[in-house]
């Protein structure tokens, strides 16, 4: 990475040195160092600093006292010197004392990359429990910490790395943090068990749930906001998200179902983090399909897929109905023009196109419903117009000479099971698939076929 490509016009922002250590760890993890600090870049921005220079450094394994080894840390503060720099922000996580060492060392502040996300999710959160999501988080991550911050929170007072919890809280004892967790995750508690009564309610009166997951910029939001109108904030910052937002949404066949935003995935943020926002994850856990949505035109695409398959994992919801839908692909570039990706639970699509979300609605109520069929079934036999009632939701019948025509929406499973008499009565494919393939003619552009 050229180190001469960031903006040096800080704009009376706090400047800031990034700083990233590939060890050999991060080596065999696959992860792209120079990615992961664009993404750090991306972060400080949405956090408001300035990002004024970036130092990518080799070391087998990271260094006890100073992470990046004294030299390293010398040329960093000989840096900042020369820029005028007064953070340095990590691309790892650091311990309590590499956090006090450096900032003895280079008389800076010493921010590392899960601090920077609190820190953005600090200033993101509205709701009451997005608010105590974040405090929780900020003190679970303080507390082994506690003895490495005081002395420049005290000192610089302000700016990233200091919002949330506030200075007072900071500096009391760790009893008192102790205490303040606890009464965080009671009071969590009362605000989930809200939540989950919503949700049995919509549950009760058969709403089916759909939850967009995805990376962090992916374009969740957007979506939301392109399907049902909402009034949701999408912008070009990482975190733009941080309370779920639940709409519904009425699908070509009229059926209304419950669309649900929640936060975006990143790589590396840390498993006790991740417990932290469980409670607004369940609503992910809990949905009966999931969109992943996919920012086709990341060059960090696949990485990108592989971290939200690995935190919706870990969430228990891994194996839960999914629709992968590649947004963005209006944007033109050499990863949305080389998709080499496809398959029957996959869609591609530009938020800002009306044509495909429409196409997208239909998808979602194929899964939901099942595709629909026509069955040409004889008029004398009733027997399996009643099977095809009772296995799936007929959207039309008609009467046709000694025939009965009718379209029906079932799932394949359902068909497995008890629609099987129906088989031989089956005449086309889903009309929603032959308009698909009609579009490919016309624009060229192709959806669950690739
Ligand atoms: N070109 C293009 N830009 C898009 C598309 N969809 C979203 N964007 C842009 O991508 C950025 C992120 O969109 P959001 O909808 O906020 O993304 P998100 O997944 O909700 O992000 P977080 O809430 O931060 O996790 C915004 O600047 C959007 O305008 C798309 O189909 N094409
Ligand atoms: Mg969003």
């Amino acid at each position: 990475m050229k180190q001469s490509t960031y903006d040096t016009e800080s704009g009376g922002r706090e400047k800031a040195l990034l700083v990233s250590l590939v060890t050999d760890q991060v080596k065999r993890s696959g992860a792209d160092p120079a990615h992961s600090l664009e993404e750090l870049a991306s972060l400080a921005d949405t956090a408001g600093v300035a990002v004024i220079d970036a130092i990518l450094q080799n070391l087998a394994v990271p260094d006890n006292k100073y992470f990046v080894g004294k030299g390293k840390a010398q040329e960093i503060r000989e840096r900042a010197e020369e820029s005028g720099a007064t953070t340095a922000i990590f691309d790892q996580e650091l311990s309590g004392a590499q956090v006090r060492n450096l900032e003895e060392l280079l008389d800076l502040k010493i921010i590392d990359r899960t601090q920077l996300i609190l820190d953005i999710f600090a200033g993101r959160a509205k709701t009451r429990e997005g608010i105590l999501q974040v405090e929780l988080a900020q003190l679970t991550y303080l507390l082994p910490r506690l003895s490495g911050h005081g002395k420049n929170l005290s000192r610089l007072g302000g700016g990233i790395g200091t919002r949330g919890p506030g200075e007072t809280k900071l500096e009391t004892d760790r009893r008192h943090i102790r205490r303040r967790i606890t009464e965080l995750k009671r009071q969590l508690e009362d605000v989930t068990a809200h939540r989950n009564l919503h949700r049995e309610r919509r549950r009760k009166v058969g709403a089916v749930q759909v939850a967009l997951v995805g990376y962090t910029n992916a374009g969740k939001s957007s979506l939301l906001r392109q399907l049902t109108d909402a009034d949701v904030l999408a912008e070009d910052k990482l975190f733009a998200t941080l309370d779920p937002t639940s709409r519904s949404l009425t699908l070509p066949s009229g059926k209304e179902i419950v669309i649900t935003d929640t936060v975006g995935f990143i790589q590396n943020l840390p498993h006790d983090l991740v417990a932290a926002f469980r409670a607004t994850l369940e609503e992910a856990a809990e949905a009966d399909l999931l969109l992943h949505v996919v920012d086709a035109s990341s060059p960090m695409r696949e990485r990108q897929m592989a971290v939200v398959d690995e935190v919706l994992g870990e969430l228990g919801a891994g194996s839960k109905p999914m629709l992968i839908v590649y947004n963005k692909i209006d944007l033109d570039n050499e990863y949305t023009r080389n998709m080499l990706v496809g398959g029957p639970d996959t869609i591609k699509v530009s938020a800002f196109d009306p044509v495909h979300m429409e196409s997208l609605k239909e998808a979602i109520e194929d899964r939901i419903l099942g595709e629909a069929a026509i069955f040409r079934i004889p008029a004398s036999r009733g027997d399996l117009a009643a099977l095809a009632y009772r296995v799936g939701e007929v959207v039309s019948q008609q009467a046709e000479d000694d025939e009965l025509l009718l379209t029906v929406r079932l799932n394949a499973a359902d068909m497995e099971k008890s629609g099987r008499p129906l088989g031989a009565y089956r005449v086309t494919i889903s009309p929603s698939i032959a308009e698909h393939n009609e579009g490919d003619q016309h624009e060229g552009i192709g959806y669950r076929e690739f």
